[in-house]
């Protein structure tokens, strides 16, 4: 909305009732063919700091949050419209309502998208893309992205797939012998495993600097996969040309603009180890077949892959690890140990609880403080950690469960 008035001669300005989460909205113009018959006075979710001060000439407006700022505009005999606020997620109870007026009643259009085409496309695509003889590299972590990207190149060249799984020292307790038992088991896909975590854990020493920690880590994945390809080479005789990542589109939102790219309409939130974190000199080409899926649409396509549920029920777990739980420097102290364990014991709650497939992401961080405490009579002087619990549909919006309603989470 805030880009079609300013190109059309309007004006946005720094807000001055910035609106972020639930807000409520009152349509104005009840006849817009944006909103139907639906309800005059919906809950939306906002999450804007400039606002429209100023409407293009022959535009409407059509909703108004309740503190008075334009929600949603209209020009009727152009057919253009705005919205402030985010009807694509689920904290935007009726926003699906509203893009399907848009898309059906004003453009026409007809709903014959489905999952399975996305996948018939994908592997049409890997096939034209990767020659009869050419070989594939596949970074795969044992979390749902990774894996549903894998069985689906592997469904399209077969055998010329090679997954490896990189120990980079800031996984979680037991990480590697139970993604590896559990790839054996179900996944039935070769893995290679490389244990790089002396490596990674040397170059992240002393950096504080969560963008940094990223950058160093999506370079040395980078690195332990070229090494990979070089191994293969000698094993098989060619050197594979691609990459295969589990990127899914919120990384690509989140990790924009490129660095460096100096573009300035978009801030990073943070740069994924996956996109913004690549090296600018890397040999592998990029096969990202989820690059434009957000996580609930991936979990669908892996059913239609048969993808085992342990994979797709998953919790997200970063490709960083712990390296972004643990704030400030992840290789003082004994902090990847501590917050190993206190995630072990929270995660194993939540599952002792029933709560594991409720929740969609639960973890523990470990804060760079200390604070005063008595075990048994002594007092003790120790770290804090903070535990956190999510439910959400896409990633995208979420809402903290309490944690600390777990009866069993007993240190
Ligand atoms: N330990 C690892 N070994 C090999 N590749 C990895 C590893 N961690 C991450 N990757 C690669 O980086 C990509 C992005 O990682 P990210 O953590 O965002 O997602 P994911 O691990 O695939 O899935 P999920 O978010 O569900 O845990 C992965 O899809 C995978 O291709």
């Amino acid at each position: 909305m805030q880009l079609l008035v300013q190109t059309l001669g309007g004006a946005v300005e720094p807000g001055v009732r910035q609106e972020y989460g639930d807000m409520e909205v009152e349509v104005t113009a009840p006849s817009s063919a944006l909103y139907g018959e639906d309800g005059k006075r919906q809950s939306v979710w906002m999450s804007h700091g400039d606002e429209v001060v100023r409407l293009p000439e022959g535009f409407e407006v059509v909703a108004r949050s309740v503190q008075g700022a334009i929600a949603a505009i209209e020009h009727r005999e152009k057919r253009f419209y705005g919205l402030q606020y985010h009807p694509e997620v689920t904290h935007s109870p009726q926003g699906m309502e509203t893009l399907r007026h848009f898309l059906f009643d004003v453009c026409g259009i007809k709903a014959d998208w489905k999952m399975q085409d996305v996948l018939d496309e994908e592997i049409k695509t890997i096939k034209s893309m990767v020659g009869p003889d050419e070989h594939v590299i596949c970074a795969l972590s044992g979390g749902v992205d990774s894996t549903v990207a894998a069985t689906l190149v592997h469904n399209a060249i077969g055998d010329r797939l090679h997954c490896v799984f990189v120990d980079n020292g800031l996984l979680r307790y037991k990480e590697q012998e139970r993604v590896m038992s559990t790839f054996n088991s179900d996944l039935h896909l070769p893995v290679t495993c490389i244990d790089a975590s002396e490596k990674f854990l040397s170059e992240l020493k002393g950096v504080k600097d969560p963008e940094m920690k990223r950058k160093i880590i999506g370079r040395e994945f980078i690195a332990v996969f070229d090494e990979f390809a070089h191994m293969l080479e000698k094993k098989i005789g060619k050197r594979p040309e691609y990459l295969v990542q589990g990127t899914l589109y919120p990384d690509v939102i989140e990790s924009c603009p490129p660095p460096g790219s100096g573009r300035t309409h978009s801030h990073t939130i943070k740069s994924h180890h996956n996109v913004g974190g690549l090296p600018k000199d890397m040999k592998l080409k990029l096969i990202e077949p989820l690059k434009l899926l957000f996580k609930d649409e991936v979990r669908k396509l892996g059913s239609i892959l048969n993808v085992p549920e342990s994979f797709l029920k998953r919790h997200p777990f970063p490709g960083p690890g712990l390296a972004v739980r643990v704030i400030g420097d992840v290789t003082a102290g004994n902090a990847l140990e501590v917050l190993r364990q206190v995630d072990e014991i929270f995660i194993q709650a939540i599952k002792d609880a029933g709560l594991y497939d409720e929740i969609w992401q639960a973890f523990a961080v470990f804060l760079p403080v200390q604070t005063v405490g008595v075990q048994g009579d002594q007092r003790t002087h120790s770290h804090v950690v903070a535990l956190r619990a999510i439910t959400s549909e896409d990633g995208m919006t979420a809402n903290c469960r309490v944690p600390f309603l777990l009866k069993s989470c007993q240190v």
